[in-house]
């Protein structure tokens, strides 16, 4: 088995809150991972550990076999680490065709040094183009990314993250706030750009949870309480039982 990303007894603590409280996860190369879980169990703060926004106060992060945790966003980025966030991070001054060139330029290893290798522009365009038309953002490529609507500007988003080229890709809840039809558009171009890759989700839409991944993790009060394939997850008793509610018709609604 080969490992994507290991989180070995990770901790965060906030004071004397103990937000994420021993998280041991393995997830394969290749695997389509969601995490599920109530609000405030601690999904956010889990990404933030994993990509680097935050350290842990113990435990460790491997990515592809070495360790990340310590290491700034950016480096953990260079290493083939890309996430997305639950609010839009794209540059709203910049047409969406320079928001996704900015991508492919990063991960081409120019950096923010747009004016560098001039020869090699064309493969850049060349890439750009065909990630805005993998997207349907092709023929909105020349406006301003602010001028979009909400979930094209969700949209956009997933494909800066996708147009990085990083292998292991974390999507913060790419479906929130968007119409059942917006969603699945979004679970479409979701599944069809981590083709091959490794996918860590965030995710309460339950439709997208169950529909998507390969296997899902839950997280309550800062713990793992079960992991498992969505078949395994939806008979468990003790996930059952913190989705009590709403969210436990959901786990029952879905196929
Ligand atoms: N920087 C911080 N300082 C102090 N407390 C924090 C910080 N970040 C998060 N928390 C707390 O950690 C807990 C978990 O928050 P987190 O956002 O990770 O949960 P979540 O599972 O992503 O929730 P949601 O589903 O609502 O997005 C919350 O109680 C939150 O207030």
């Amino acid at each position: 088995m080969t490992l994507a990303l290991e989180l070995k007894d990770l901790r965060k603590s906030f004071g004397p809150a103990k937000i994420i409280q021993g998280v041991n996860l393995q997830i394969e190369k290749g695997e389509r991972h969601a995490i599920i879980g109530p609000n405030g169990a601690g999904k956010s703060t889990l990404f933030n550990l994993i990509s680097g926004r935050f350290f842990p106060s113990s435990g460790e992060v491997k990515l592809n076999g070495e360790v990340i945790s310590g290491k700034r966003p950016f480096e953990i980025n260079r290493m083939g680490l890309s996430r997305s966030f639950q609010v839009s991070n794209i540059f709203t001054n910049m047409t969406v065709r320079e928001n996704v060139r900015c991508g492919v330029l990063y991960s081409m290893g120019y950096g923010m040094s747009f004016w560098r290798n001039i020869g090699n522009l064309k493969e850049v365009s060349q890439k750009t183009a065909q990630i805005l038309d993998e997207v349907g953002l092709l023929d909105k490529a020349n406006l301003p990314a602010a001028s979009l609507p909400y979930a094209d500007q969700r949209t956009l988003e997933i494909a800066i993250t996708i147009a990085g080229g990083a292998e292991v890709i974390l999507l913060d809840e790419p479906t929130a706030g968007m119409s059942h039809s917006e969603t699945d558009r979004a679970v479409a171009l979701i599944e069809k750009a981590s083709q091959g890759k490794t996918l860590l989700i965030v995710e309460h839409d339950m439709g997208v949870v169950f529909g998507m991944a390969d296997r899902i993790s839950v997280l309550v009060y800062g713990e793992i309480i079960a992991t498992g394939t969505p078949e395994e997850i939806r008979g468990d008793a003790k996930v059952r039982e913190a989705y009590l509610g709403e969210d436990a018709q959901a786990l029952e609604g879905v196929a």
